[in-house]
């Protein structure tokens, strides 16, 4: 497939730019093309959606963070390079995470559960837009089938994200009383990983685009991923704002969630306060698994990994005594603050409860 995409013209001379007047031209781009200018991101930003718009851009960018890995571990295979692999491969655990429960793909799994849908539901990708799919599945298509140096420079948008998700966080928690810190956790992370992992993308691009074409070439895929964000919102506004075409099969409000009350809990909108008495539901229970020596909780067909901190925790956690009484013990134990290790079990709890292997 070599079908060209818009590329913008280096200059009218083709010569080759300096590392400086390449990445000035990159964010040239960015600047022109990128996600943050697209008016579904203005309305999500500004408070304007309401929340089943919200739940559906929520619902399809799972389909972008579950891919993502994957579109990593195909530029990966790329790769002849062990050192290059090893810095790579970096990117792949962010998003999978080192065990169950971690990594980005969780995170937006919380995100998506914070705005009322089911896990299942989710990870199922049933009605996702199918532009969305399209859009998805050509960036991975992309990286496979171009230059290293294409699918390198394919994920410049990078470049561009820290200052639109601190836009988007601070005006989601602004504008929509059911978003919370909790609910858009998945970006905090990401403002450390992106600029690590913009920064080694365009040293690459600057140390590898050595002709006037390779940096033609470079361009070019970074506006091509640009397209590729800004059609997964041409689709969530076509759908969801105007004129509101949902395709058959795609989400239809109302579908996919779960009761209003798990939402709650799910949103971490504080079901479990201080005076709350946690305790395990029915057929979850605490184990050490002797084999891999690692504390878990055992709930019917899920089992989820315990730090030494949630250990501690769950073994007071007996049914009767509140948090603030769980706060207190644990501080008389570590000898620390009672109110910093409430707040600290407060976040921890409520996220079990998230997940179902706690109540009150
Ligand atoms: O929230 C955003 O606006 C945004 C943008 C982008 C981007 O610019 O590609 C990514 C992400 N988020 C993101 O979370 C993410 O993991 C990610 C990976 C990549 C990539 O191309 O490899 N882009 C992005």
């Amino acid at each position: 497939m070599t079908a060209p995409f818009p590329t913008p013209v280096t200059d009218e001379t083709q010569r080759l730019l300096s590392p400086d007047e390449l990445a000035a031209a990159l964010r040239d781009i960015g600047a022109r093309r990128y996600h943050n200018l697209h008016p579904f991101h203005r309305l999500l930003h500004d408070g304007k959606l309401n929340k089943d718009q919200v739940r559906a851009w929520a619902l399809n960018r799972y389909y972008y963070q579950a891919m993502i890995p994957i579109k990593d571990a195909a530029v990966l295979a790329r790769m002849e390079d062990a050192g290059l692999r090893r810095i790579w491969r970096q990117r792949i655990v962010d998003h999978d995470g080192d065990a169950p429960g971690d990594g980005g793909i969780e995170r937006w799994l919380k995100l998506a559960e914070g705005v009322g849908f089911a896990r299942d539901y989710v990870e199922s990708t049933q009605g996702i837009l199918s532009a969305t799919r399209f859009s998805v599945d050509a960036y991975v298509h992309f990286v496979k089938e171009r230059s290293l140096l294409e699918a390198i420079a394919s994920s410049l948008t990078e470049m561009f994200s820290p200052t639109i998700i601190s836009e988007r966080v601070a005006g989601m928690l602004k504008n929509y009383d059911f978003i919370t810190k909790d609910t858009l956790a998945y970006f905090d992370k990401r403002m450390t990983q992106a600029p690590r992992d913009a920064d080694f993308a365009l040293d690459y691009v600057q140390k590898h685009a050595t002709t006037p074409e390779l940096q033609r070439q470079a361009m070019a895929a970074l506006t091509f991923k640009c397209n590729v964000l800004w059609t997964q919102l041409d689709a969530l506004y076509f759908a969801y704002v105007a004129p509101g075409l949902i395709p058959p099969d795609a989400w239809t409000p109302g579908t996919g969630l779960v009761a209003e009350t798990a939402t709650a809990q799910a949103a971490g909108t504080g079901t479990l306060g201080p005076h709350d008495v946690p305790r395990l539901p029915r057929g979850v229970r605490l184990r050490h698994d002797a084999v891999r020596n690692q504390h878990v909780l055992l709930a019917p067909e899920r089992t989820f990994d315990l730090d030494a901190n949630a250990v501690a925790v769950l073994e007071v956690v007996d049914g009767t005594r509140s948090v603030r009484d769980i706060a207190g013990l644990l501080a008389e134990k570590f000898t620390a603050d009672r109110t910093v290790i409430e707040a600290d079990i407060l976040v921890m709890l409520n996220d079990l409860a998230t997940k179902r292997v706690l109540e009150r």
